[in-house]
């Protein structure tokens, strides 16, 4: 029933464009993005001519080392971009940057020779790992701090909305060679010739013009404010789409949500609940208290929370983790950017990642198409050519894939609107790995171009629908390690695929098989996208299993009706999740429970929700008697199992006259206690079977399950104390009974950590609202207007 904040309005966009000077930057980052995969495209069409009378294999190698020379660098030598971040006035390291790798893109056709490729082609790179950190610094320093996420997005956009503009007009230039050819000086190869030189280097020439348009640009940007050299880099995006492997920032989140988020249940941290202190030393303070939250300066440092996988346009960018102060707030130098280190994230992500079954299976997925398209980027080249197309093949194909993605993601959310989405993620996968499957194996290059889009557009769909997984199963700080480690995996991923493709393209080499009459051409590239159809497969098959859990009716059954665009006849279908938002406050006695119902009902009505907040036991008239019943000392004594038939009983009535009605009309309902109190008080605290009492509450509230519940954490002691006086039956139990509770909520939060927000309830009342309501903003019902809502469909956007 969560679901995922909307994002990407186009009014977005035009309310940042409106802004000089970032509209300037932004034109600036728009073709330095475009030199960069056209740069990309050419260095790897130019390998293949060079080596065009070569045999096979060396002509791989010189394919694979353009590629590596083009994706190593911002993969492996990332910290170089630390080391120079913020060091020179950022506009003048963008200008000499661009202006460099325009001089570079432009040597390379004169020189015409594959040594001076890959040398010019890595020291353009070296360029970008300068002009990165810059260029984020100055989007950050141009943009007023509350319309950072916006710029943010947008340069993420336009990242990767580059490719496939570069890509068409590659293929233009290719088709346009013999013009071309007769004009330039690289005109070297007879017409017709599928590895026809000119068409290469006409795109290494406009690569290299619009570099340098691209410095005139930058130029052409406001002076850098001289405090702005204390300012690290914030998250903002890197819109330098340098083939897609620099790590793209998570977008900041909106101003409001600045305050130190509260430790949630994470996987990696020592302990479920941290102060929202961001100083070590509060958390010092107790040795009861939990490791506390990384300080700004640590997270600055760490890099590797801060970066988000490669996210297309239109697909969600969640929010990320605490950034440092914005533009002008002084920092110790020791605490400036440090750009992600691959390794650190990669190992540290993957011990995060084996810990629960459902970000395995996001990761599994997600990650596991990459190779699609990598697949496809990496032997597109010598694909093309076996088909006859060349370079405009070549082109169509790239540009193919990358469209067919952003296509996927934009129009994700509306495909089969009624497969469950833990389905379509799978499906999706599925898809795109049979797409790739016939392109490996019918060699045709019409079939190709199709084929090639329609694994775009299913990838696409399964990762904008993983994105939406994430944003309503994952708490934000787990989402934001997945996402981080996602990032560094598929990156690495695209360095290694696009690499090591055309090798083993060469190594298997192409064969004719004859059958008789017939003839079937076996292509050694069509072979490698078979192994990444398999990969990708299988990757599917992993990460369905792990995600769609539970579902009672058979895929193909839930798929046909789909595809019809018909829900589930009434008789297979789940019982429909009514409408509305179901939040609970659990906790042990005093931990603020109450108070904090109070404060969330009064926020959310303020927002136009209709907002029921209420309570167990107690909340109807026959549960006013249960829990006089239950509380009054007279029935001290009273036997366990009794007492949690008792607080079943007084939930039944409770669902079934306050909480279901209201959610059936859309209301946001708030409890105070809910199933996880039995759990606690009658299962760990009476000592019960916890899976008996779970099965009479499942039975008695009709299995319905709170969006998120929220554990406010407090010694026993401390809590008690709060409440002074008169003490009921339950708060009169032992220190021992209260201890149990206590773990019986805690491991209760970490069986589930995804529904669960855990946060110290000793901290002050308004920093522990301010952090329900960072994690309720996500799942809560759209706040977007609704003029933006019909312009945008079903674009997910993240809410500020
Ligand atoms: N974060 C906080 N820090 C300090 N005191 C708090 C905090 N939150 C609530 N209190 C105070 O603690 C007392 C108990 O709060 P509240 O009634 O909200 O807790 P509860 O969890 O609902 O209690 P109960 O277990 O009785 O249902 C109140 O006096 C309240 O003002
Ligand atoms: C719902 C529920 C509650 N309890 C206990 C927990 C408290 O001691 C009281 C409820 O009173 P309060 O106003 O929330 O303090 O009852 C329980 O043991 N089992 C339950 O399911």
């Amino acid at each position: 029933m969560s679901r995922s904040a909307p994002f990407g309005a186009p009014g977005e966009a035009r309310g940042v464009l409106a802004i000089k000077p970032f509209r300037r930057l932004w034109i600036s980052l728009s073709l330095s993005s475009l030199g960069d995969w056209l740069g990309l495209l050419a260095l790897v069409a130019l390998a293949a001519v060079l080596t065009r009378d070569l045999d096979p294999l060396t002509r791989s190698y010189a394919i694979a080392g353009a590629a590596a020379v083009k994706l190593g660098p911002p993969v492996l030598l990332s910290p170089l971009s630390g080391l120079l971040a913020d060091r020179f006035d950022r506009r003048l390291t963008m200008v000499a940057a661009d202006a460099l790798r325009g001089l570079l893109y432009l040597s390379i056709p004169i020189a015409g020779r594959l040594d001076w490729l890959l040398i010019a082609g890595f020291l353009a790179e070296l360029a970008a790992l300068a002009w990165t950190p810059a260029k984020d610094a100055a989007l950050t320093d141009l943009v007023p701090k509350k319309k950072v996420p916006q710029a943010a997005r947008l340069g993420l956009l336009t990242a990767y909305g580059a490719a496939p503009v570069a890509a068409a007009l590659f293929a233009l230039l290719a088709s346009l060679s013999w013009l071309i050819g007769a004009a330039l000086p690289g005109g070297r190869a007879p017409a017709g010739d599928a590895f026809l030189n000119p068409q290469a280097d006409a795109a290494l020439y406009a690569a290299g013009v619009v570099f340098v348009a691209a410095a005139v640009t930058a130029w052409l940007l406001p002076a850098s404010r001289r405090e702005s050299l204390e300012t690290p880099p914030t998250a903002a995006p890197k819109p330098s789409a340098s083939a897609a492997t620099r790590e793209v920032p998570v977008a900041p989140p909106p101003d409001n949500e600045r305050t130190t988020p509260l430790r949630t249940t994470d996987p990696l941290a020592n302990e479920r609940t941290a102060p929202l202190a961001t100083t070590g030393g509060h958390a010092a303070e107790s040795n009861e208290r939990t490791a506390p939250l990384a300080t700004t300066g640590e997270q600055a440092a760490a890099g590797d929370d801060r970066t988000a996988p490669l996210v297309p346009a239109g697909a969600e960018i969640p929010p990320g983790p605490e950034l440092p102060p914005g533009p002008g707030a002084q920092r110790p130098a020791k605490e400036r950017f440090r750009p992600e280190n691959l390794l650190r994230t990669l190992w540290q992500g993957g011990r995060f990642a084996a810990t629960t079954p459902l970000v395995r299976g996001l990761l599994t997925g997600m990650a596991g198409v990459f190779p699609a398209v990598a697949a496809v980027a990496g032997v597109g080249r010598v694909h093309a050519a076996g088909l006859g197309a060349g370079n405009a093949g070549f082109a169509v194909l790239f540009g193919a894939a990358f469209a067919g993605m952003a296509l996927g993601m934009m129009a994700g959310p509306r495909i089969l609107r009624h497969l469950s989405r833990a389905r379509l993620f799978g499906v999706g996968i599925a898809a795109s790995g049979l797409a790739l499957l016939v392109t490996g194996l019918i060699p045709n290059m019409a079939l190709a171009a199709v084929l090639v889009t329609a694994a775009g557009v299913a990838a696409g769909v399964s990762w904008v629908t993983g994105l939406t997984l994430m944003a309503q199963e994952l708490e934000d700080d787990v989402r934001t390690r997945t996402l981080g480690y996602l990032s560094a995996v598929a990156r690495a991923q695209l360095l290694l695929v696009m690499v090591a493709a055309p090798l083993l393209a060469a190594a298997v080499g192409d064969h004719t098989l004859r059958l008789g009459e017939l003839t079937y051409e076996f292509l050694g590239t069509g072979a490698v996208l078979l192994i990444a159809a398999v990969a990708v497969l299988a990757a599917g098959f992993l990460a369905a299993r792990r995600v769609d859990t539970g579902a009672d009716v058979p895929l193909r059954r839930e798929l046909f009706a789909a595809l019809r665009g018909v829900p589930l006849p009434a008789d297979t279908a789940e019982e429909e999740r009514p409408p509305g938002t179901f939040i609970v406050l659990e906790g042990g006695e005093g931990a603020g429970k109450s108070t904090q119902v109070g404060q969330l009902s009064v926020w959310l009505r303020e927002e136009g929700f209709e907002v029921v907040s209420t309570r167990e036991p107690g909340s109807t008239k026959l549960g006013m008697r249960l829990r006089a019943l239950l509380l009054d000392r007279e029935h001290t004594g009273m036997s366990a199992r009794a007492e949690a038939l008792l607080y079943a009983a007084d939930r039944a009535e409770h669902v079934s006259k306050v909480i279901l009605p209201a959610l059936r009309r859309g209301a946001i309902v708030i409890s105070d206690r809910y199933i996880d109190s039995t759990l606690a008080y009658q299962g760990a605290g009476r000592e019960l079977v916890r899976e008996e009492v779970e099965r009479i509450n499942e039975w008695a509230t009709g299995e319905l399950a709170p969006d998120l519940t929220v554990l406010l954490d407090i010694p026993p002691d401390e809590g008690l104390a709060r409440l002074g006086g008169s003490t009921d039956r339950m708060e009169a139990e032992s220190a021992e009974f209260h201890a149990r509770v206590r773990k019986g909520f805690r491991d209760l939060a970490d069986r589930d950590p995804a529904r669960y927000l855990v946060l110290d309830a000793r901290e002050p009342a308004e920093e522990i609202t301010r952090a329900i309501q960072r994690r309720l903003r996500p799942i809560l019902p759209d706040p977007v207007p609704k003029d933006a809502e019909a312009i945008t469909g079903m674009l997910p956007t993240i809410k500020d």
